[in-house]
């Protein structure tokens, strides 16, 4: 088979080499898809506008983010079980976004251990958590991810539960007992001990173990148990942005989960300039959701996000040839937006502000 020369490229060769209930779980979205669908379209909304006669032989894409360099503005978003697809798991995807100066950001769902990945990394890592009602899980986690050198937390807050997925559901979707989220505490039971004929064991085990109760009352209390930098994902109006800034978040990640959460709700991309106007001033706004080419990734920063996150491709890489097909998703992706910035005659990623994209 011949290099991928595009992501969608990569999600042709990987998905292939999957099994299809995990090319499934991975591809898929909640209820009718019409988010995944439309998150997607939204990029088609927007058009660069180019500039001409600038002197860009010298494109410069790195960023700082809450006192971290990274050398492109690019972070691979948290997924869970990243060995269903290969089996170096994080390891090698943790080495492949360090290749390419990315941020990596570990699930709470990671199938080997934050120490191990910890340990295979070359660039900055962040864990993700999602609110267990076993809370002293979050508060052990928390503190294993400083003394193993994680330098934020990242909360995700559009999961009370894991959505109703129509694909798992058909599957009956189980991760395999050999692949397991084997940072969470041997006190929790395991996502595969839901497992049954017609149901998604992750949407079962999350209805069981997510605490659907938690407000914004409660961040104070894992906020007091770090000294990380708190990140909420999942932000998507101006308001939640902005009590997410009153509340002491470090940064907000704009995310419609890749449209695996609340079907129908907002394209990410539509949701990023009220909270960008809202609080860019204050913290940093990230973004996520079917970022596939460096042009996405423009017009995302053009909205206002200082950096973006990929996430499938990143596993379509991975399943193509592991550690060298993660960090091949990742240098394309860098690649094409340092030509979007030569080519549009923007070298500086300050270059891209509203003016640079227009809603057609
Ligand atoms: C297989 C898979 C697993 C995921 N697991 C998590 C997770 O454990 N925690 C989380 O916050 N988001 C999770 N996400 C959502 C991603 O972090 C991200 O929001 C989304 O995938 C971005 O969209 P993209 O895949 O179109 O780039 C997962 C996404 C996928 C595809
Ligand atoms: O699949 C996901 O998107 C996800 O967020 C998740 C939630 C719980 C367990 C595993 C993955």
């Amino acid at each position: 088979m011949s290099q991928p020369l595009t992501l969608e490229e990569f999600e042709h060769q990987g998905s292939a080499r999957m099994p299809p209930d995990v090319r499934d779980y991975i591809g898929g979205g909640a209820g009718r898809e019409q988010t995944l669908a439309a998150s997607r379209a939204a990029f088609d909304r927007f058009a660069l506008r180019p500039r001409v006669l600038v002197d860009v032989r010298a494109p410069d894409l790195s960023v700082r983010l809450l006192g971290t360099s990274l050398a492109a503005p690019i972070g691979v978003a948290p997924m869970a079980f990243h060995r269903l697809v290969h089996p170096d798991g994080e390891q090698a995807t943790a080495r492949a976004a360090g290749a390419a100066g990315a941020l990596f950001v570990t699930s709470i769902f990671a199938s080997q251990s934050l120490e191990d990945i910890a340990a295979a990394a070359s660039g900055p890592l962040w864990l993700q958590l999602y609110w267990l009602r076993r809370r002293e899980a979050l508060a052990d986690l928390a503190q294993r991810a400083e003394a193993a050198g994680y330098r934020a937390l990242m909360l995700t807050v559009d999961a009370a539960r894991v959505a109703r997925r129509l694909r798992d559901v058909r599957n009956s979707f189980s991760v395999p007992p050999h692949i397991r989220a084997v940072n969470l505490d041997a006190a929790l039971p395991e996502i595969a001990a839901y497992g049954a004929a017609g149901i998604s064991a992750i949407e079962a085990h999350s209805r069981d173990q997510f605490d659907a109760a938690v407000t914004w009352r409660d961040l104070e209390w894992l906020t007091s148990r770090t000294r990380l930098p708190l990140v909420l994902k999942g932000v998507l109006t101006a308001q939640d942005a902005l009590l997410a800034a009153e509340h002491g978040a470090a940064a907000v990640v704009v995310s419609n989960h890749g449209g695996r959460q609340l079907d129908a709700a907002v394209p990410g991309l539509i949701a990023l300039p009220e909270i960008t106007d809202a609080v860019a001033h204050r913290i940093p706004v990230l973004f996520d959701g079917g970022v596939r080419c460096g042009a996405d990734a423009a017009k995302a920063l053009a909205l206002g996000a200082r950096i973006v996150l990929v996430g499938r491709p990143v596993l379509w890489g991975l399943a193509c040839a592991g550690r060298d097909g993660a960090a091949a998703v990742l240098k394309l992706l860098r690649d094409e937006l340092e030509e979007v910035m030569v080519l549009s005659g923007r070298p500086k990623l300050a270059d891209f502000g509203r003016d640079a994209v227009v809603e057609l």
